[in-house]
């Protein structure tokens, strides 16, 4: 019985595994009768879907000399583009909506300097008085700007829009739809306290929603995008492409913008496409569909998930190294939750933990080719980077991932048991759980000089906004995925904590967690605002990583079922042609 995993409380099914179908037993020599054979231990089998894109990225070939020419091509248009951010004739409003429009074409990055010190400049002057006479929508689009670069621009400056004797916003911001769209975009910048950006985004998000089929052309297409997905939510590099086609007004005006955004969305295009192509040959010369046919294939989604972190060019090796890690993850977590018995999966994590080659002799066989490239793939980092001394960036990686080792058996643990945790209890592993610790240091590996021992002492002091991250992580992903969990008897989700820990119903669970995610969000915000603890290169990615929770999880089970959002979001990334340099 050992070897069966207790679910009997759980209404697990009885699941023939593949490999009993395979197994030599009955094929070997006799046995005398008094011997039993094993039984064949019954496992949770997942029947997840396969992937959807097969091999199609693998074929992919790199041309070199293109991607140099479009290196090339970026020069004129970016010192184009650097020369009006700095430019002193133009007026502020102007230079704001410029910079903003930057800023969501995912350019910013080229200009940190340039930017600061003119969102600096402005930002001393900023005089209330002028918001007293202007619209909505400029105001709106202001007060994105400064805080997208961490500037705490009051709140206070949407107040005239409040009817004083309702409490409520004006019906004259309901007919503005431009200035509603902009003021929905910016309260989801909100801090904690900001009750009138609370309010702002009730009320936009219901007269947006009541509108949106009476409109037409573009106000019709931003509408419709901010309303699935605000900019401040999403997945950068796909946000910059989508603004791209839908508020074509706001940039068109200045030529080098166009252009430089035309030029760097095919140079990153075709970056990206070869990185995918890498880490597509590694996943299948590691041969993981062949030792683990039962965890989630899915390539793409993950390097999408790490493109979502960061898509500048000088982070290729990073991305590649936090994709092959963030891959690993996956076999782990379908191994603890959709294969593994429960005494496989406490001889996995011992092994896990203790790091060493000769521990494969107390693995089952499916897990030892993916133990030996675990443990294979890190020497090879520590190889690469004790070079200059960035070893340590690998270390904390490794034990990043011997703990989530120790979290997911955690879990395990309690199913085993028939144990549901307290909510307390539940939210400690939960944040070791949501991966986010794990994900968020292998990206600083390959990140270079700007991930260096002081940024980890700082990971390490585990900060508000990276708890913040996990916890919307776990959270979020608890909501979309408790109900096909539970169907299968893993173990029990932060609903299901919540649901015991204060006796109310899933409908009321659902909710006070979605509360819980929101106030992250507030931190998450608040994190990002000046004087930031650590440069802002290491805390994007952080934001990031819950704005890709977002991406995948706020419709549904976007990571197990790939078919919508994650299918569009690499056809336009990796299979679309990128805009046109024609015209
Ligand atoms: C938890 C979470 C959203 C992590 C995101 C980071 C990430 C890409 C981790 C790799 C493992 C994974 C895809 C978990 C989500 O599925 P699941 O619902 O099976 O995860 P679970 O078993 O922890 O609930
Ligand atoms: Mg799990
Ligand atoms: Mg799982
Ligand atoms: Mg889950």
């Amino acid at each position: 019985m050992a070897l069966v995993r207790n679910n009997s409380s759980n209404g697990r099914e009885p699941v023939l595994s593949p490999r009993s179908l395979t197994s030599p037993r009955g094929l070997t020599s006799p046995r005398p009768l008094s011997v039993q054979p094993t039984p064949e231990p019954v496992r949770p089998l997942a029947n997840f879907p396969p992937s959807i894109w097969a091999d199609r990225f693998i074929s992919f070939s790199l041309d070199n000399s293109q991607l140099e020419a479009y290196a090339n091509a970026l020069e004129e248009p970016k010192e184009a583009v650097k020369s009006l951010i700095t430019d002193t004739t133009i007026d502020a409003n102007t230079k704001l909506k410029l910079i903003y429009s930057v800023h969501r074409l995912g350019l910013s990055y080229l200009y940190p300097d340039e930017i600061d010190a003119e969102l600096n400049k402005l930002f001393e002057k900023i005089d209330l008085q002028y918001y007293e006479q202007v619209d909505l929508y400029t105001i709106a689009v202001q007060f994105q700007v400064f805080r997208h670069h961490g500037y705490k621009i009051s709140s206070d400056v949407f107040k005239k829009f409040k009817d004083s004797t309702t409490g409520t916003f004006t019906d004259d911001v309901t007919k503005d739809v431009k200035g509603m769209l902009s003021l929905y975009e910016s309260a989801h910048l909100r801090l904690h306290g900001e009750d009138i950006l609370d309010e702002a985004l009730a009320f936009t998000e219901a007269h947006l929603k009541k509108i949106v089929t009476t409109l037409e052309g573009d106000l019709a297409r931003q509408v419709n995008q901010v309303l699935k997905r605000p900019f401040h939510t999403g997945m950068p590099m796909v946000e910059a492409r989508l603004y791209f086609i839908t508020h074509e007004e706001d940039f068109s005006s200045h030529e080098s913008v166009v252009k430089l955004a035309k030029v760097h969305f095919n140079y990153l295009q075709l970056q990206q496409k070869e990185e995918l192509r890498l880490v597509s040959q590694w996943w299948k010369d590691m041969q993981f569909q062949q030792s683990v046919p039962y965890i989630r294939d899915r390539v793409p989604e993950i390097y999408l998930w790490i493109l979502g972190l960061y898509f500048e060019p000088y982070y290729s090796r990073a991305r590649i190294i936090a994709t092959k890690i963030t891959l690993f993850l996956v076999v782990l977590d379908d191994t603890y939750d959709a294969y593994a018995t429960i005494d496989e999966i406490r001889s996995i994590t011992d092994a896990i933990n203790r790091w060493e080659i000769s521990a494969i002799d107390q693995l089952p066989e499916y897990i030892k080719p993916f133990y030996r490239i675990l443990l294979n793939e890190y020497d090879d980092l520590e190889k690469e980077y004790s070079k200059d001394g960035r070893a340590f960036s690998v270390h904390a990686s490794k034990q990043a991932f011997q703990e989530i080792a120790r979290g997911y058996l955690e879990e395990a643990e309690w199913l085993h048991n028939g144990y549901v945790a307290t909510f307390p209890e539940y939210m400690k592993n939960g944040l070791i759980t949501s991966a986010y610790n794990v994900i968020s240091k292998s990206a600083l590996v390959g990140m270079g000089a700007i991930a260096d021992e002081e940024a980890l002492a700082w990971y390490e002091t585990h900060p508000k906004i990276l708890k913040a991250s996990e916890l919307i992580s776990r959270l979020q992903d608890d909501v979309m995925t408790f109900q096909f969990e539970r169907k299968r008897g893993q173990s029990a989700t932060g609903v299901d904590a919540y649901i015991k820990e204060y006796n109310v119903s899933e409908e009321v669970a659902i909710k006070e967690l979605m509360k819980m995610i929101e106030n992250a969000w507030k931190d998450i915000n608040e994190g990002c605002l000046k004087p930031t603890e650590v440069s802002v290169a290491l805390l994007t990615p952080i934001l990031n990583l819950a704005r890709m929770i977002d991406v995948v999880y706020k419709f549904d089970d976007g990571f197990t079922f790939p078919g919508k959002t994650l299918k569009d979001y690499i056809t336009l990334l990796f299979v679309s042609p990128p805009p046109s340099l024609e015209n």
